[in-house]
Formats: C-alpha cells, structure tokens, sequence
C-alpha cells in the first residue's frame, strides 16, 4: 500500500443498555483490561495508523482505565446520541489534520477481537476501492422475520451479509456521507456512503471479530481472544 496515512475513530459513547451490566460494556474486563482498550489497540495496529479519535459518553467513568496504543496519539471527543453521531463528532474532531485523500477506519469499540489480518485486509481494499470497504460475513443462518413471538416469515438470505467494523473510507467521502445523513437511519458508515449512489467493497471477515451486545458475549469474546492470542494473530 503507497504512503497512505490512516486514521482510526472508535465509537465508545454508547450505554450498552442490552448488556445489561453494571457499567457500560466497553468497561467490562476481558484478560483483566477493558473491551475498550483491546478494541482500539487491534484498530489502531497498522504500520499506517496516524492517530486515533475515541468518542466517549458525555459522563464517561472509565477512560482512565484504558491504556493507550503505543506509538499512536489518541484524542478523545464526547460522542453523541446515536452511534452516527458519535463517528460525525470524532471526524469533525480530525479536521484540520486528516486530508480528505487520508483513510478513515471507524471500529466499534465493543468488538475487542479484530484480528491483524482483516484490519489488513480491509484497509488494502479501501486503499484501492473509492467506494471504500467494510469487514463482513455472509449469512448462514436461515432468517425469520419475528411478529409477536412467532415466525412471521422466512427471509431469504441469499447475497445477504452482516456487516462488522473496521469500515474504512477516505476522510472526505465519509465526512460528506455522514454530514448529508444527518437525521437519517444509519446504523453504520456504509449506509451512509451507499445514500451517495457508492456501493463499498465487503471483505469477508472473521467470524471471531464479534460484537459485544448480549450477555452470553463477553464470554464468546474472551474464548475468541484467547484463540486470536495463542495465534498471535
Ligand atoms: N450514541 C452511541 C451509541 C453507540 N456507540 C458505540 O457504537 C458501538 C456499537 O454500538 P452498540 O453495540 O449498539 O453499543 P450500545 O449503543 O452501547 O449498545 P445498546 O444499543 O445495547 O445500548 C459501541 O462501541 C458503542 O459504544 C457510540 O459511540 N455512541
Ligand atoms: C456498525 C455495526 O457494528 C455493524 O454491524 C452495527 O451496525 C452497530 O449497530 P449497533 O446497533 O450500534 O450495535
């Protein structure tokens, strides 16, 4: 990849309401350090990191607990309601030292388990795609639609992916995206890039690269963990 420069923005401000714990889940320990700290150091571990955002809860309790990366400067910015708006508030953070050319990869600080090799994977393929690129995995499940507590329907699942983070975009096009989606649904970077006409590229990633959302999560991510560190991956 030529002399590309990356930034890293890492939603942290939300409340972690169907966790369920006693804190915020970002906080909750895994291998005795914080889902937040092993979440940004994997987002933050490539040779082309420039420097990172994390946006925190306005009453954020637990940063201080959080060691940072080495070798990468990391700002922090109170994030807003929506995860959308926490990522808009980190970018408008990096303005005046991202340029528009600079890469953005936007991790969601509740996936502590990004393996090296698909933050590789992920950033060489935005490098080289202006539409940008997303980790994700096909579905393989059989989908049903839920209407009170029954199967509604089945839905297809064919072509369909769930999307995980990193998702990376040059800091112009996401910026313009995100500013333009304001108010709007989006739940993550790409749908705002797709309301541009874009169509980003999916990278399939590891199914390790979980999202800590439910209780029985912490459990699965400290196992993932543990394998991606007997790996060394
Ligand atoms: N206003 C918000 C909401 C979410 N996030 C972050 O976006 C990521 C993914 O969001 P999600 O899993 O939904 O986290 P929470 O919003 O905390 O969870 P919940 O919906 O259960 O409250 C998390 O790292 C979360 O901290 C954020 O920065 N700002
Ligand atoms: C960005 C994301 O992790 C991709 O799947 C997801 O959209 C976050 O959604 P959440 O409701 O904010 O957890």
């Amino acid at each position: 990849m030529a002399a590309e420069r990356l930034w890293v923005v890492v939603p942290a401000a939300g409340r972690g309401t169907r966790m369920g714990a006693d804190r915020p889940k970002q906080y909750l320990r895994l291998a005795g350090r914080p889902v937040l700290e092993h979440a940004l150091h994997r987002a933050c571990a490539h040779p082309a990191a420039a420097g990172a955002v994390v946006a925190l809860a306005a009453d954020d309790g637990g940063w201080g607990e959080v060691r940072p990366p080495e070798g990468v400067a990391v700002a922090t910015v109170t994030g807003g309601a929506e995860r959308c708006d926490s990522v808009r508030a980190a970018l408008a953070a990096l303005a005046g030292r991202a340029r528009a050319e600079d890469l953005v990869a936007v991790h969601d600080a509740a996936r502590p388990c990004l393996p090296r090799r698909d933050l590789e994977a992920v950033v060489a393929a935005a490098a080289a795609d202006a539409d940008g690129a997303l980790l994700a995995l096909p579905v393989g499940d059989t989908l049903k639609r839920e209407a009170e507590g029954r199967v509604a329907e089945t839905v297809p699942r064919e072509g369909l992916w769930r999307a995980l983070t990193p998702q990376v975009f040059r800091y112009g096009l996401l910026r313009e995206a995100l500013e333009g989606a304001a108010g709007a649904p989006v739940t993550d970077e790409a749908a705002a890039v797709e309301r541009l006409g874009r169509r980003p590229r999916l990278v399939a990633g590891s199914p390790l690269n979980l999202k800590i959302t439910h209780p029985g999560d912490l459990a699965l991510a400290a196992a993932a963990l543990r394998l991606l560190e007997e790996e060394g991956a």
